[in-house]
């Protein structure tokens, strides 16, 4: 039986499910998937760091009220988020980066990303911002560290659609794709059809886990901006970066461009797309379309993301989704690991007794 020891750098509502699932379910994973995860580290800006090499208790380290500055109270912690030492040092085969996605440059996770691959650890994360920014450096960095820098959950959450893509639609010549690739968005223009203002639409989202901690990300389409750069440069071969991508959002929608849309039997949607065109290069752009009722994603609701894949031999594939929430999130970070550990590249990770 293998045993991942992971460092968790953030522990927000995404880090937290990642937690809450290993109380839960690590002898069901055990028996399923062949390994269980143990929590040596965690760091956090708002609760300090702590560094247990035995171990720290999952469902404590959920269940406890703990203040800010509070993992200095436990044995081996400190009231202040010392990354750099947590991630160098801590004994762990496995960073779990969740932290803020900065839509600007990455930082500091990229920074966070990079300390870990340089001292031998496999990455997974759900950041948007190094995957965007940094991935072709990061990818570098963990091949020539003899690790792996995985990050599905930074494009609709837990719905499998980079790796799905990557593996069982290879061959199938991707030219382009468009879909809903904020579940924050999705969910307030949805709530503004129910007839629910803006801001109380947001706040719901905010409380639901869906949005980001600055929810202008979600509504101006930086969020979905980050995605498309992900998607057409892992999927379409692309070397885009955020400022290439076109970027509108949902926030100049008012209640009677929604009620419009609803007399006119359609509805209004946040499109995120690229396009390979006739020269090579690719096109990306985010922006709301009004869409008929009978369009595939048009019925796409809530924080459910879709992606239509344009293919040259199938056509049309469409996944759909969970695109946000706190476990489906940790899902996708649990099967990150799953992909770590059916290649057995692990470098350090422990055979238990
Ligand atoms: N919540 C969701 O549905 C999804 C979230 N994501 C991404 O996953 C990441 C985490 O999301 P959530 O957990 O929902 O966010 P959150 O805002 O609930 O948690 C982030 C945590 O990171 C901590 N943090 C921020 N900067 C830090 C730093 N420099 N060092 C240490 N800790 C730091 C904060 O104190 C906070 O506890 C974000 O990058 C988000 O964009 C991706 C897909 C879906
Ligand atoms: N805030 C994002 C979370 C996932 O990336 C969203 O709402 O989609």
């Amino acid at each position: 039986m293998t045993v991942y020891n992971i460092a968790l750098i953030g522990f927000g509502g995404v880090n937290r499910a990642l937690a809450e699932l290993i109380a839960a379910k690590n002898q069901l994973w055990e028996r399923d998937l062949g390994f269980r995860l143990n929590i040596v580290a965690v760091s956090d800006l708002y609760l300090g760091s702590v560094i247990s090499p035995n171990g720290l208790d999952a469902r404590t380290l959920v269940e406890a009220k703990f203040e800010k500055g509070g993992f200095g109270q436990l044995s081996g912690g400190s009231a202040e988020a010392d990354n750099e030492t947590i991630i160098k040092t801590a004994p762990a085969d496995i960073v779990v980066e969740a932290t803020f996605t900065n839509p600007k440059d990455g930082e500091p996770a990229v920074s966070h990303c990079r300390w870990a691959l340089e001292t031998g650890k496999h990455v997974v994360t759900t950041n948007k911002g190094p995957v965007a920014i940094e991935a072709q450096a990061l990818k570098a960095l963990a091949k020539a560290n003899g690790v792996r820098f995985e990050y599905e959950g930074a494009v609709m959450s837990g719905t499998p659609v980079i790796r799905m893509a990557e593996k069982t639609l290879a061959g199938a010549e991707l030219k382009g794709f468009e879909g809903i690739l904020n579940g924050t968005s999705n969910f307030v223009l949805g709530r503004m059809e129910a007839g629910l203002d803006f801001a109380s639409a947001v706040k719901e989202a905010q409380e639901l886990g869906y949005a980001e901690a600055d929810p202008t990300a979600d509504v101006e389409g930086f969020d979905v901006r980050l995605k498309v750069v992900i998607l057409a440069n892992e999927l379409l071969g692309a070397s885009l970066k955020p400022e290439d991508v076109s970027c509108k959002g949902i926030s100049g929608l008012s209640p009677s461009d929604i009620e419009d849309a609803a007399q006119a039997n359609s509805r209004w949607k946040l499109i995120g797309a690229a396009v390979r065109n006739d020269d090579g290069s690719v096109t990306g752009s985010v922006a709301p379309r009004r869409l008929s009722l009978d369009h595939p994603l048009a019925g796409v609701n809530g924080a459910t993301n879709a992606v239509s894949l344009d293919t040259e031999l199938l056509g049309a594939v469409t996944i759909t989704g969970p695109g946000a929430g706190r476990i489906e999130t940790a899902y996708a970070l649990l099967s990150d690991i799953v992909a770590i550990h059916s290649t057995g590249t692990s470098p350090i990770a422990k055979e238990a007794a």
